[in-house]
């Protein structure tokens, strides 16, 4: 059993630009995300929270500080090593979706496994395309389906390779609220058997799923809630205004 937490910061600061355009997106961000906890990341609109999800999934690098996922510090790491990593333990959500247009919906999803050679869990897979609702769509092409579809496409291609640590920006942004509350089901009942889950949201009914929510103000973290509820969150917001 690893003891590391499956995500560490120190000190962690990103800046943008120079001189008087300096933009300090993160300043000093410290953090432990436990194993199979399920965190959310709150606050106001450019807090930093897009970045500080980029920079501890090694798809964006940091200006000082050290990121370690499963205690390996990746900070510094070659690329071809942090490639390995993130393919094998790091799953995304995000907002740009990357689906492969000439690929139809289910390769889509079965992407992962056939760059590994692998063939995905047959039951797992039905039942995420179920609960998104994907099943009639699955022969369709990217160009073929809805943007909110195209989302569900990009969900549960990162769902199914049930990744060790799986980030989510705005996961449910753009679903209807039916399947918007079947996603964050299915991440408290995956972060409940085991895996991570670092989600950026809005929505303090989305919040109320995590197991805490840290809230960012102006690149810093400023407050951090356990067991929340939409009436702690949204207190919690109002306070740095968002
Ligand atoms: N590539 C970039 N170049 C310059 N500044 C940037 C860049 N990316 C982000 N920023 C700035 O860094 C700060 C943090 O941005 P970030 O996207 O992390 O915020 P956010 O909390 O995710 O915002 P939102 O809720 O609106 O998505 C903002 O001031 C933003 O303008």
């Amino acid at each position: 059993m690893n003891e590391a937490p499956a995500v560490s910061a120190h000190r962690l600061s990103k800046t943008y630009g120079s001189g008087e355009n300096t933009v300090h997106a993160l300043r000093e961000v410290s953090l432990d995300i436990a194993h199979g906890s399920f965190v959310a990341i709150m606050g106001p609109s450019g807090s930093g929270k897009s970045t500080l999800m980029h920079c501890l999934a090694g798809l964006d690098t940091a200006s000082a500080g050290e990121i370690f996922i499963e205690g390996r510090l990746i900070t510094g790491m070659k690329d071809t090593e942090l490639t390995e990593l993130r393919r094998r333990r790091v799953g995304f959500v995000f907002q740009a979706f990357n689906l492969v247009p000439t690929l139809n919906a289910r390769q889509n999803i079965e992407l992962p496994f056939l760059l590994d050679s692998k063939r995905p869990n047959a039951q797992r897979l039905n039942e995420i395309t179920a609960m998104l609702g994907l099943q009639e769509r699955l022969s369709h092409k990217p160009h073929e389906l809805s943007g909110g579809q195209q989302q569900r496409v990009a969900i549960a291609r990162a769902l199914v390779t049930e990744p060790a640590v799986l980030f989510a920006d705005e996961p449910t942004g753009n679903l209807d609220s039916t399947s918007g509350r079947s996603v964050l089901g299915f991440l408290r009942s995956s972060a409940d058997a085991g895996q991570t889950i670092i989600m950026v949201t809005h929505d303090p009914a989305a919040a109320s799923y995590a197991d805490k929510v840290l809230v960012m103000r102006d690149g810093s973290l400023v407050d951090s809630i356990e067991h929340p509820t939409v009436q702690s969150v949204t207190g919690a917001l109002a306070e740095v205004g968002a």
